[in-house]
């Protein structure tokens, strides 16, 4: 991190030039008013030098960063403060520990890695060498997020929460995509579970989880799956918080698109729904409070909404911080061991688990 007598700025290598590299890296170039960090992308590692150099033509154009054709160019450069990985799931665990390794600060997409065996790897690592590590769980950063939180567990606008259902579904049949997707293929860490159920799972741990009157060794997990080429199609969760008498329905499907109120939150005086463009971007509420007029809060969000945890990363690192207090690594393991536990409950395994 430098920028003694400017804005601090933190210097990011990328590796993988996929989908959400593209939305990431755009979000860090994007002209915005007062930043409170500077963002520069430093380099960038990818299968081939050419897919690199089109990728930051095309998503971030005013950056110059040194492109490699392998991810161990990047791990090795001086001038990179921090990797951030957007390969597939199960790249993860083996591209977190490189960057690790080489002394970087990481921020490793969702699932942070494919089993709670691989996090504690990779936690250890982080622990070993010093350097700060965060999984990408960005949805924790929009303010929509503590605002929601203001509401329920200090304002109490809603009163006593009872039940919270989440759905991130999405319209990709397993069948229909192509057979080496990371979203088919199994290899690479395919499922509803780990790719978009994490997300249901993550909205019951802001409103649950996260409830000061939660006891978080009383809550009760059981689930179902739809196992389709070997990985779930569908997946519904339910957790019964006993201290709370709440429970979550939480579901993630492949099959087609959810609503666009993705949450419902119903309490002993009214309701809330959060809405967007998916459960992963948040980008409204509706107040519902019996005998009230309904009221609607929308949070503008400029780009995709990824430099709200980019920013966070940038404070940490800025603090000397090796996590993050909103995505912090207990609740990165905590997530994780869930997923394992209903996998295990299903009979879904991934190689890894063996
Ligand atoms: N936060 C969010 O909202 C989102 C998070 N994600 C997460 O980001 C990760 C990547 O997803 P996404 O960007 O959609 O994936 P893509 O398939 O679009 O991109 C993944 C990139 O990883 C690299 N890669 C390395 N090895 C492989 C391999 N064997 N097969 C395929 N790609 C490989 C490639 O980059 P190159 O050729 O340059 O090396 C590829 O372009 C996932 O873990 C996913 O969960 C995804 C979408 C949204
Ligand atoms: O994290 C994600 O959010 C958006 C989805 O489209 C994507 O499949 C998933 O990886």
């Amino acid at each position: 991190m430098s920028g003694a007598s400017e804005l601090p700025t933190l210097r990011w290598g990328i590796v993988g030039c996929g989908l959400i590299s593209s939305w990431f890296v755009s979000d860090l170039v994007l002209d915005r008013l007062s930043p409170p960090m500077i963002h520069k992308i430093v380099a960038v590692g990818s299968s081939s030098r050419s897919k690199g150099e089109a990728f930051i033509a095309q998503h971030a154009p005013s950056a110059t960063p040194a492109i490699y054709d392998s991810y161990e160019g990047v791990y090795k450069d001086p001038n990179v403060d921090i990797v951030y990985i957007g390969t597939p799931h199960s790249l993860h665990v083996k591209n977190a520990m490189g960057a690790i390794n080489a002394g970087k600060h990481v921020l490793c997409e969702k699932p942070f890695t494919i089993n709670a065996k691989e996090t504690e790897l990779i936690l250890d690592a982080a622990k070993k060498k010093g350097v700060f590590l965060m999984e990408a769980v960005w949805t924790r950063f929009f303010p929509i997020a503590s605002a929601l939180q203001k509401l329920v567990h200090i304002d109490e606008v809603i009163g006593d929460v009872s039940r919270v259902f989440v759905d991130f579904s999405l319209d990709m049949p397993i069948a229909s995509l192509p057979e080496n997707a990371r979203t088919r293929d199994i290899s690479l860490g395919a499922g509803a579970l780990l790719d978009i159920g994490m997300y249901a799972v993550t909205w019951a741990s802001i409103i649950l989880d996260q409830h000061p009157e939660n006891n978080t060794e009383k809550v009760d997990v059981s689930s179902t799956m739809t196992i389709n080429e070997g990985v779930d199609e569908v997946t519904t969760i339910l957790l019964n918080y006993r201290a709370l008498r709440a429970q979550a329905i939480l579901t993630a499907s492949m099959l087609s698109k959810g609503p666009e109120e993705f949450c419902r939150i119903e309490g002993s005086k009214g309701s809330i729904y959060i809405g967007g463009a998916a459960a992963s971007k948040p980008a409204f509420l509706v107040i519902k409070i019996k005998d009230q007029a309904e009221k609607r809060i929308d949070f503008d969000v400029p780009g995709w909404g990824f430099h709200y945890e980019a920013d966070a990363v940038a404070n940490d690192i800025k603090e000397g911080n090796v996590e993050n207090a909103t995505m912090p690594w207990a609740e990165s393991l905590r997530v994780m061991r869930l997923m394992d536990k209903v996998r295990g409950a299903n009979g879904l395994m991934y190689p890894q688990d063996s």
